[in-house]
């Protein structure tokens, strides 16, 4: 994964918490080489982040899909662990996108919490509901998401939260380090590599592996959905045009593998409080 280089450690600054602190673990990459923090568990002030995102009286919105079976399965822990982890402290709204309004659960929300519930189709098949993600956000972060929301944070419902996910996390754009991925070699990351895809990336191309977790401004957001979107009508994985993406236009800020762990992945020094899981 190699180290920040020493030359840049001082300089690198988070857009909430002021000087982070790169050298706190030593043995994994702190910032990416243009200069993004990457942000890991003690990286960071989480109680500056906490305090500087009030001041700016900001509203984060949080993005997921709960279609066909992932509605009654995932949804309620997913929303219940939020109101536990996610952004406290903070006004959030949540977007839940579904084909079934009246089965999604009522979930008590916490002061400046709301909750607002949209329709969507039901896609066939099921891969194709991940897919249209990015065409039903477009559209949502053009109306009323875009117009409540500062940051914006997607997420995929068929996971919990289970540790403080604070407003360190928000940039203008924000992608995660793939927990299956993080450790790989640039050259082995799966990435698009046919090259009739419009999400291929050639050779030697291709930072970091994302999925998961991707958020930011809500400007930055409908320039990802859009270049999704677009290149989505020449078919192909939504994930590898959101890779594609963030290889060409860097995220601001990265993400850690805590952020969005998976049990299945034998245990690693490095992580020590996942976000969600
Ligand atoms: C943890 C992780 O790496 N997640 C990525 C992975 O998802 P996964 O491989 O985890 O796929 P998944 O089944 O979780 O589908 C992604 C999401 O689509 C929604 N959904 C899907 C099917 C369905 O019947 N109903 C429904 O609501 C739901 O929010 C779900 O969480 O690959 C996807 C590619 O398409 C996205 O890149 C995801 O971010
Ligand atoms: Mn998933």
């Amino acid at each position: 994964m190699g180290v920040c280089p020493l030359a840049r450690m001082s300089l690198l600054r988070d857009n909430f918490t002021g000087p982070l602190h790169p050298c706190a673990w030593p043995k994994v990459l702190t910032c990416t080489c243009w200069r993004a923090p990457i942000i890991w568990d003690g990286t960071f002030d989480p109680d500056v982040a906490q305090q500087e995102a009030v001041q700016q009286n900001l509203t984060i919105g949080l993005t997921v899909f709960a279609v066909g079976r992932y509605l009654e399965k995932y949804l309620a822990r997913f929303l219940e662990t939020a109101e536990q982890h996610f952004m406290v402290g903070q006004r959030v709204v949540y977007y839940v996108f579904t084909e079934g309004p009246v089965a999604v659960p009522r979930v008590r929300l916490g002061p400046g919490r709301r909750l607002r519930v949209e329709r969507v189709a039901r896609e066939r098949p099921w891969q194709n509901v991940s897919m249209a993600r990015m065409r039903t956000l477009h559209a949502a972060l053009g109306g009323r998401l875009g117009r409540e929301a500062r940051f914006v944070l997607c997420m995929d419902v068929d996971q919990h939260f289970s540790g403080t996910f604070g407003p360190e996390a928000l940039a203008g754009s924000v992608a995660q380090m793939h927990a299956w991925h993080y450790r790989w070699r640039r050259r082995m990351l799966p990435f698009e590599r046919d090259a009739r895809s419009a999400a291929a990336l050639g050779r030697g191309e291709g930072d970091f592996y994302h999925a998961a977790v991707f958020g930011g401004s809500v400007a930055a957001l409908r320039q990802l959905t859009a270049y999704c979107v677009r290149a989505l009508e020449v078919r192909w994985h939504d994930e590898s045009h959101l890779n594609k993406f963030f290889w060409l236009h860097k995220p601001a800020k990265l993400l850690s593998p805590e952020f969005c762990w998976s049990p299945d992945i034998s245990r690693r020094a490095e992580i020590r409080r996942p976000q969600l899981i």
